[in-house]
């Protein structure tokens, strides 16, 4: 066990995030900034921009990463853990640039990331290391002295992560109609990305069919319906699905998709379903669109019960996941023997990107890995 007051040698955490719009002015900017170079069709744009609009052209994801760090702050004080904790996004304000402006002249000099990803994949790991080097490559164009930047391993089989969602679908369960529950089959939603980005997801002796990313998820989604078998004595049936596919129609994203996938349930005699957003961190836009609107709208059409469950936001099981993580990865950092904290059957992920890991379409600086041009 490593010492739970001792984040030395880091002496600042960083929660990176994607960011959203705060307001209807702010969403076509928004936009620009996330599509800027990655050739996303108009007509999908336009399409995600109502969804924003829908909603006053307010992301949730900014108040909801406010109340993360607000129990990652509290999560520390009452642990004695003396790290500050800053954030900045890869889309809107605060900026990562502003951000690690700021970090670099409070005095920081070795920097530990959190990324509200908590899976391997280009969008969710490798580019977000890309946007740290850009903003280490800005710092230095200033004159400044830079930092040392880490991102923390992979979370998605921390049970600080696992058992906060497995409860989130035991509550859904028991909200349903008595006379469908048992038979509810349960649908672990993520979100799609490219086959070709699935299959070279994580590192490269992990690539093959859907890579590191879904079988990831795939063990996500095991833990939780042992867990769920397990307090119920009920075994539902369950699938991996996929939400909120942006890309061209000829080029193959990873399927099914969660509304085709209701509409086969529902055709197939099922009763009910649960879904479970297990690739999201928190309730933020692609959550309250494609399953609280568009899923939940397919479901009424249907006439077939659904609820959606929760995800971990700032659960507190999951701020003392991520003190535990901090701490683990500094004993790691000092020298230290440590066995990591995981479950199911992966084992806890690098905490270094190894070369070649997650690889972009077309190869830019990344920092914080192996590949990394910053020390
Ligand atoms: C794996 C993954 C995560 C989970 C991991 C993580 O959290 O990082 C994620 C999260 C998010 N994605 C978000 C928003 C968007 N993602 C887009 C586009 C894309 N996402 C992709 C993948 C992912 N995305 C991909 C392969 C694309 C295609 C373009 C490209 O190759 O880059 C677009 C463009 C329009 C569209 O195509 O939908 C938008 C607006 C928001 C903010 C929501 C809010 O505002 O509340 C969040 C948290
Ligand atoms: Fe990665």
């Amino acid at each position: 066990m490593p010492d739970l007051l001792d984040a030395s040698p880091y002496d600042a955490l960083l929660l990176l995030s994607f960011g959203g719009p705060e307001g209807p002015d702010d969403v076509v900017p928004f936009l620009e900034n996330v599509t800027r170079g990655r050739g996303i069709p108009t007509e999908r744009l336009k399409e995600v921009g109502s969804h924003y609009f829908l909603f006053g052209g307010v992301s949730p994801i900014n108040d909801q990463n406010r109340a993360l760090l607000d129990a990652l702050r509290k999560e520390f004080a009452e642990h004695g853990l003396d790290l500050p904790v800053y954030w900045g996004n890869r889309n809107w304000d605060p900026y990562l640039t502003d951000t690690l402006r700021e970090m670099v002249r409070d005095g920081r000099r070795r920097i530990l990331t959190l990324a509200t990803s908590a899976y391997a994949s280009y969008s969710g790991c490798r580019q977000y290391r890309e946007n740290l080097a850009d903003a280490l490559a800005a710092l230095e164009a200033e004159g400044l002295d830079l930092p040392r930047v880490d991102k923390l391993r992979h979370y998605f089989n921390h049970p600080g992560f696992v058992e906060p969602m497995a409860d989130g679908v035991l509550r859904s369960l028991a909200e349903l109609p008595e006379e469908v529950r048992d038979g509810a089959h349960i649908a672990f939603s993520t979100h799609s990305i490219p086959t070709s980005a699935a299959d070279t997801s994580g590192p490269v002796e992990d690539h093959g069919d859907g890579g590191a990313y879904v079988r990831q998820h795939l063990d996500v989604a095991r833990l939780i319906a042992d867990a769920v078998r397990e307090r119920t004595g009920v075994d539902h049936p369950w699938q991996l699905v996929y939400q909120s596919r942006s890309g061209a129609p000829h080029i193959p994203w990873l399927e099914p998709d969660i509304c085709d996938h209701l509409e086969e349930r529902h055709a197939a005699g099922v009763p009910a379903v649960v879904i479970a957003p297990i690739g999201f961190v928190s309730d933020h836009m692609e959550v309250l669109y494609d399953l609280d609107t568009e899923a939940a709208d397919k479901a009424r059409e249907l006439g077939l019960p659904m609820r959606r469950s929760a995800t971990v936001g700032d659960d507190p099981r999951f701020a003392a996941a991520i003190r535990e993580l901090v701490t683990e990865r500094a004993a790691t950092e000092r020298g230290q023997e440590i066995a990591p904290c995981f479950l199911g059957s992966l084992g806890a992920s690098h905490d270094l990107c190894p070369v070649g890991c997650c690889p972009a379409r077309a190869p830019r600086p990344a920092a914080a890995g192996a590949d990394s041009p910053y020390a």
